[in-house]
């Protein structure tokens, strides 16, 4: 249970005026814990948690009645579930609008890093459409980089790049997600330090950067395409503010987002040029402070020319690799000290126009290296949804499962000799190579949990 959190009176000065604004149920909702929710893997996440109440605006979103230990459910590692606020995932719900039957879109993900976005994204693009998440801060990108690669989907795709690089990709991004870096007054449930760190100064400060991040990007985004702008900041000057700048100095103009009465969300309009958006109260939703638009862009934003240059694949790589994806629609193309990636044949374009703008982290899928007997595997390969199921596997127990994801022995007997995909409830975790007398666990060391499992 939370103490009761002394909310900054200049902020709840600023929040009175907003439709929907109760400052004593406000008040009283921060002595309240957050709670705890999950969004399932369309693919991975079959099966779990079916009987915990849905979140309304996300068909796969589930309310947790307390908080697990993650680390010890072997699905979570699996990449069958991402754990993220309620709220912010009232993205699937406005994205779910935008995209409809839409096929071959590219998304932009531009403030990408844990992943939460950029996986619910992944999760809603048919297999022509291209996701491109980014995050500027290396440290956190590869972190985010660990997250795509648990979702496990070819096109989706990871860059650590300045907005202002991929602003030179003129016009080429149907939807840009800037999920901006903000002052989080709406997070303080979960972080209750970062109330120590909040200003009135920083805000101003947020609100600068926001602006300036999205003057940077705007070049990317096509002619008609959509940007969807969201934070998790109750301050009006990092939200509606913002769409007023946006329309003002961009010439945007909002998209309205159908919302049923019951959910608790709060239309609101922008003071000056009357843009609408959607705020989360805690004392109105189940989850945290969020705030999220949709805008059009109406400017002609110009394209970008690409003259794909055709690559002719490597025979013999696609021999030895293709098979994990079933031998279809897949490129192996070189990658990072000798391995190579695979990406579906139609992104070779895009893979060589962003070559040419941004420092791209990580393409398609990892699909290992050749050595002088053999293909080896790479990790991604046992997460992937794009790669066929008939590669040899072993299913295993959740205790054998943990004992793999802590780099132990599993216990296992007579496993005739080769590479096999360790599973548990039919989710791929890693590889072993079993070896006749023991078997070899290739989890990556840095994915290898740390925590005690003999309590289970
Ligand atoms: C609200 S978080 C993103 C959360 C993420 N979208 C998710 O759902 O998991 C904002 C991100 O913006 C990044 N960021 C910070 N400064 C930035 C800048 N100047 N330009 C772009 N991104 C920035 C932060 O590192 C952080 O990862």
């Amino acid at each position: 249970m939370s103490s009761t959190l002394h909310i900054p009176a200049s902020l709840l000065q600023d929040l009175r005026p907003l439709p929907g604004f109760d400052e004593q149920a406000f008040v009283a909702a921060h002595a309240q814990p957050a709670p705890v929710s999950v969004r399932l893997h369309p693919v991975k996440g079959g099966g779990i948690y079916t009987d915990l109440p849905a979140i309304p605006w996300c068909d796969g979103g589930r309310y947790l009645p307390e908080r697990p230990i993650f680390t010890l459910d072997p699905a979570y590692h699996a990449g069958a579930y991402y754990v993220q606020e309620a709220s912010s995932i009232f993205l699937h719900h406005v994205l779910r609008g935008i995209i409809g039957q839409r096929k071959g879109l590219r998304v932009l993900d531009l403030c990408a890093a844990p992943g939460g976005k950029s996986t619910l994204i992944a999760s809603l693009l048919d297999a022509d459409g291209l996701l491109v998440s980014n995050e500027v801060i290396r440290t956190r990108a590869s972190i985010l980089e660990e997250n795509m690669l648990r979702w496990g989907y070819m096109n989706t795709w990871v860059t650590s790049n300045d907005p202002r690089d991929l602003g030179r990709l003129t016009g080429y991004f149907d939807i840009i997600v800037v999920d901006a870096p903000c002052s989080g007054s709406g997070l303080w449930r979960k972080d209750a330090a970062a109330l120590n760190e909040w200003s009135e100064a920083n805000v101003q400060l947020c609100a600068a950067r926001q602006q300036r991040i999205l003057a940077d990007v705007w070049p990317a985004l096509k002619t008609g395409g959509t940007l969807v702008y969201a934070t998790c900041s109750y301050s009006p000057q990092e939200d509606e503010d913002i769409l007023d700048h946006l329309a003002t100095e961009l010439h945007a103009g909002t998209l309205p987002i159908p919302i049923d009465a019951s959910w608790g969300i709060e239309e609101v309009v922008s003071p000056l040029q009357k843009q609408t958006g959607y705020r989360f109260f805690p004392h109105r939703v189940r989850g945290e402070g969020f705030f999220i638009a949709a805008m059009t862009k109406n400017d002609d934003a110009g394209s970008l020319k690409t003259a794909d240059k055709k690559h002719t694949p490597d025979k013999k790589i696609q021999q030895m690799a293709g098979h994990y994806f079933g031998n279809s629609d897949v490129l192996l193309l070189p990658g990072k000290d000798g391995s190579y990636n695979a990406i579906r044949p139609q992104h070779h374009t895009d893979l060589q126009l962003l070559q040419k703008a941004v420092f791209l982290r990580r393409t398609g899928i990892e699909a290992g290296m050749p050595s002088a007997k053999e293909w080896l595997p790479a990790h991604d390969i046992a997460l992937s949804v794009d790669t066929t199921k008939d590669i040899p596997h072993i299913d295993v127990s959740k205790e054998q499962a943990l004992h793999f994801l802590k780099r132990e022995e599993m216990g296992m007997a007579d496993v005739p000799k080769g590479w096999y995909i360790v599973r548990y409830n039919g989710l791929g975790l890693g590889w072993v190579k079993a070896l006749g007398n023991r078997m070899n666990n290739y989890l990556p060391k840095h994915w290898r949990i740390r925590m005690n499992i003999d309590e289970i």
